[in-house]
């Protein structure tokens, strides 16, 4: 049996209609929710990415600015700039592109977000507020996928949950939601030892190693719903996943396309965030 295609790019079109529906409420009341990406450097996958984030912003009518800088721009610089940014009423989320170039501390500058700004929700108030499960802005890709499990219609309470990478931008996040979601979640990266012996008992099998072409069909549970989170250039210049879709797809029961999957969810819960974070900032 062929699995299901889990479009990310269909499902994320669905939830920015309704988007398009709050801001316009918004707008009404007199508010316009602002996004401002800080994008430093001239990395071209840094720029399409921060340019993907931009369209989706005029997509449902978010106002959104993109400030650029040079690599050699001080941390004290970058640290002044999301100062004003916090400080500037018309904008309601605040983004800081990363990696950032290895002289600037990524701690202090995210840590210099004000949290009810931080879209991405990598400050650590956020986090500390997602992992208790208490209220917070959620880490936009690990909600994302989340969002495209729950499209399955299957539950995920009791399942047994791999997820394959320990980042704090995938990997840990989406292990606490999961857990929220009453799943049992296995934690795998790069050092353990024997990856197929966890990955072949997943009910759900989350990739985000990093790592073109990690899994394939003897990886996978039959019936198992697969979320790809790789985005790997690859030397043709061609953007795949982790998992090695052709193969995957005639094992797994859901499996999620790289490009046109988890990306578009990503993107899509940056604006969901944002229109969150313009809400509570303006008490509404
Ligand atoms: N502070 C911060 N927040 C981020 O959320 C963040 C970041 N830094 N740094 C880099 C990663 C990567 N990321 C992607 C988002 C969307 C797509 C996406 O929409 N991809 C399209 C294809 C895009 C293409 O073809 O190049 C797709 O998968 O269909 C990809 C990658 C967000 N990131």
């Amino acid at each position: 049996m062929a699995a299901t295609i889990l479009y990310g790019k269909e499902i994320a079109k669905d939830i920015r209609e309704q988007l398009a529906g709050e801001v316009e409420e918004l707008k009404s009341k007199g508010i316009v929710p602002g996004l401002t990406v800080v994008l430093v450097g001239d990395d071209p996958a840094s720029h399409s990415y921060v340019r993907g984030k931009a369209r989706g912003c005029e997509e449902v009518g978010i106002r959104s600015e993109i400030i650029l800088k040079e690599a050699s721009i001080s941390e004290e610089e970058l640290v002044a700039i999301v100062e004003e940014l916090n400080e500037n009423p018309n904008v309601h989320g605040i983004l800081v592109q990363l990696p950032l170039p290895a002289h600037i501390s990524e701690k202090a500058v995210i840590g210099a977000i004000r949290s009810e700004k931080d879209v991405d929700g990598f400050h650590p108030i956020n986090v500390g507020n997602m992992m208790i499960g208490y209220d917070s802005l959620l880490p936009c890709t690990a909600h994302g996928v989340i969002e495209m499990i729950k499209r399955t219609g299957m539950p995920m309470e009791g399942k047994h949950a791999v997820v394959i990478g320990r980042s704090n931008i995938v990997g840990k996040p989406v292990s606490y939601l999961l857990q929220k979601e009453n799943a049992t979640v296995t934690m795998c990266h790069s050092r353990t030892v024997d990856l197929r012996h966890y990955t072949r008992q997943a009910d759900i099998l989350i990739v985000a190693a990093g790592k073109a072409h990690l899994i394939g069909s003897e990886d996978i549970k039959p019936g198992a719903v697969v979320i790809d989170v790789g985005v790997n250039r690859i030397d043709s210049g061609k953007l795949v996943g982790d998992v090695r879709f052709d193969e995957a797809k005639e094992v797994a029961g859901y499996l999620t396309p790289v490009p046109g999957g988890v990306g578009p969810m990503t993107i899509t819960m940056l604006l969901k965030n944002t229109i969150e974070a313009a809400k509570n900032l303006s008490a509404i």
